[in-house]
């Protein structure tokens, strides 16, 4: 079994709201809704590996100290299970931009099931109605 590790963030704006992630149509899962982040290097923390994710995909810029466990996915994929902790964010720098071509949407944790997302993804929401 291989195991893949890869970080992901709510991002919790003022509001209350969480950003989601429209996943590129020729990527694995194509058109589903994510949480930014992405794999983790073989020389990196899962912290800093978020940092960077954040900074390429979004442009904003995050203090590790800003970076707060909540709860993480474990789930098994065909070909690899993928963990995945869920981080959660209220502060950082710059506005959110869509620099990979990604569509990006604010939306209440209420709503959040409204929106496609990859399986490993189902039983975070409710970690997120519970906090927000
Ligand atoms: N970022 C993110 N990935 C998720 C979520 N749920 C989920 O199953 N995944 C899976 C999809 C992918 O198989 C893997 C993350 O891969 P990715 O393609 O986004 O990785 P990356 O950002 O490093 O991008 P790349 O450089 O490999 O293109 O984790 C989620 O909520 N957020
Ligand atoms: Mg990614």
């Amino acid at each position: 079994m291989k195991l893949l590790l890869v970080v992901a963030v709510a991002l919790v704006d003022p509001d209350g709201r969480v950003l989601l992630a429209r996943r590129p149509d020729h990527k694995e899962f194509g058109g589903m809704w994510e949480f930014p982040g992405g794999k983790v290097e073989a020389s990196e923390s899962p912290e800093a590996a978020l940092i960077r994710e954040l900074r390429e995909e979004l442009g904003i810029d995050v203090q590790e100290a800003c970076l707060a466990p909540l709860t993480f996915a474990s789930h098994a994929y065909p070909n690899v299970h993928l963990l995945m902790p869920l981080y959660v964010c209220r502060r950082w720098s710059g506005v959110a931009q869509a620099l990979e071509g990604q569509e990006l949407r604010w939306v209440r944790p209420q709503k959040m099931r409204e929106f496609a997302m990859p399986p490993a993804d189902e039983p975070l929401i409710s970690h997120l109605l519970d906090l927000l």
